[in-house]
């Protein structure tokens, strides 16, 4: 049993270890935890810079970008830190004295700020473009929307990754002592791999391996455990998301009665002030692709105007003209008599809300904070004041309850009634509905409807692009038949459904009724 005895002496010389342990917490605990940490910092500062640049519109940036990142990921850590620590001793020690350990820091961070700008890059580039278009719709500036959503749901994404990032710096601490730091910047590997010579045997080392573990596993498993918070959120009181079915026994069984969604007869005596639309001869393309050509439509103050046809035939990028998430190539639109061309954008969104068929709810913030976020951020509004008009528009959608549900807390049904809650608390003249029942389940598509109904009623002006061919029977004022960017008819529902002129509308209601 010689083996076993040398194993023994070589990795579990127990007095070897207590000497060094002392000086691996005080100096190489210390200095790793520093050099860590420092380039961490340093590398998400240089990391978001080459992220922003990364994304950019402009060339010009996305190029220096490109180079720095195949440069620093394509060398290895040593050499990288050899060219910096040996040849900028002299710039260093003229700017930090004799100590290469700012060297090494900074050699460090040019190698983690290469990874960290891929890490971002790609986790902003992972958040849905629906984010975005949500923002724009709630009055956001791109900047806004980028700052108070887009880059914080893509830096959670990978908050993970960047702590591997913190683990790999850990790790190539130890590179930096091929620089010869003084005696008290040695880092763990330093002041192990000292006493190892010391003592003749590899039992310092060993501990100093123990060391790195005891930073690295718990930091892994602690951030895990951060990630699949901030991804579920706290959950609510009252139950999660039920089954379709539940929810509609829910909605019943609500005080104001199966046709109407829940609390809505706080609200029936509510009457809105709606705005009125006049679109003139239109055109809209994606370049070359003529998507609407010469639209002529009147949207009256408190109607419901529902746009049917065929897919592909312009419907959505009408709507989308409306608030100009996309911008015409001709012709006018005007809001109670005001062009919305020579509006702002995000002052026009204010006064035009919408809602989309994938919700587009922001997935790191509850059902209030949703609702809340614009009232707050856009409209100033103070939190209290803000609070109480995203609970009283939460229960006026029948949420009241989920109001602390993150999204995937929530059915699809109850995400579009969240949605259409956090459009209603702009106090819009106008709302968008872009077919938005055709991401739900059936059972829960009437829920959505009767909530729509509900607001039309209420004298909210509506433009509702919907393959829903029963809801525009039943509630729309006018209803607007669309082929290849035309309208092709308009008229009242009984002349649309009953009395259809065209050919294309009859074979296009032989196809869906
Ligand atoms: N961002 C875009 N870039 C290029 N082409 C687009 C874009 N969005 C839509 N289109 C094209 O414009 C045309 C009209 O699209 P639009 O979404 O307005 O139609 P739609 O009637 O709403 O269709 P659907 O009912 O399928 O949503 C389609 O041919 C579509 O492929």
């Amino acid at each position: 049993m010689n083996w076993i005895d040398n194993l023994r002496r070589s990795f579990f010389d127990w007095s070897a270890m207590a000497d060094v342990l002392p000086s691996m917490i005080s100096i190489g605990l210390k200095n790793t935890l520093i050099l860590a940490a420092a380039s961490t910092v340093l590398g998400v500062i240089i990391g978001m810079v080459l992220a922003v640049m990364g994304i950019s519109q402009s060339r010009w940036l996305r190029l220096p970008a490109r180079i720095y990142t195949d440069i620093f990921r394509g060398l290895p850590a040593i050499v990288t830190i050899l060219i910096i620590g040996q040849g900028f001793a002299r710039i260093g020690r003229d700017i930090f004295g004799p100590s290469p350990f700012p060297l090494g820091i900074l050699a460090l961070s040019l190698i983690a700020g290469a990874y960290i700008g891929e890490i971002f890059r790609s986790g902003i580039q992972s958040v849905e473009r629906g984010q975005m278009e949500a923002c724009r719709a709630l009055s956001m500036s791109y900047g806004q929307g980028m700052r108070l959503i887009v880059i914080p749901q893509g830096v959670r994404r990978v908050l993970p990754a960047l702590v591997n990032q913190f683990i790999g710096n850990v790790k190539d601490s130890s590179l930096v002592y091929f620089l010869g730091l003084l005696a008290s910047e040695r880092e763990i590997f330093r002041v192990g791999q000292d006493q190892a010579v010391v003592t003749g045997n590899l039992s310092p080392l060993l501990l100093a391996g123990v060391f790195y573990l005891a930073i690295t596993v718990p930091l892994t498993h602690f951030v895990n455990h951060i990630d699949a918070r901030l991804r579920l959120g706290k959950q609510g009181r009252g139950p999660g998301p039920a089954s379709g079915l539940v929810e509609v026994s829910e909605l019943a069984a609500a005080p104001s009665g199966p046709h109407s969604i829940t609390g809505v007869a706080n609200c029936d005596n509510r009457h809105f002030r709606g705005g009125t639309l006049q679109i003139r001869d239109l055109s809209m393309a994606y370049g070359e692709l003529e998507v609407l050509k010469g639209v002529d439509l009147d949207i009256p103050a408190g109607t419901v105007t529902c746009i049917i046809g065929p897919s592909g035939s312009g419907k959505s990028t009408l709507l989308r003209c409306m608030n100009r998430l996309v911008e015409p190539k001709g012709g006018d639109i005007r809001l109670d008599g005001e062009s919305i061309l020579a509006m702002r954008p995000e002052k026009l969104r204010r006064r035009v809300g919408m809602v989309f068929q994938h919700f587009n709810l922001f997935p790191d913030h509850t059902a209030l904070e949703n609702v809340m976020l614009a009232l707050t951020k856009i409209k100033k509004m103070p939190r209290q004041e803000a609070r109480r008009v995203a609970e009283a528009r939460l229960a006026d959608v029948g949420l009241a309850a989920r109001r602390d549900h993150r999204p995937a807390g929530l059915s699809g049904g109850q995400q579009q009634r969240v949605a259409i809650a956090r459009a209603l608390a702009m106090d819009p003249e106008i709302i968008l509905f872009d077919e938005v029942t055709s991401a739900l389940d059936p059972e829960l598509v009437k829920g959505v409807l009767d909530l729509m109904a509900t607001l039309g009623r209420q004298g909210m002006t509506m433009a509702v692009v919907t393959h829903e061919m029963g809801f525009a029977r039943r509630v729309a004022d006018q209803v607007v038949f669309m082929d290849e960017g035309r309208i092709v008819e308009a008229g009242s529902p009984q002349q649309i459904f009953d009395d259809p002129q065209s050919v294309r509308l009859k074979r296009f209601l032989a196809e869906v009724l």
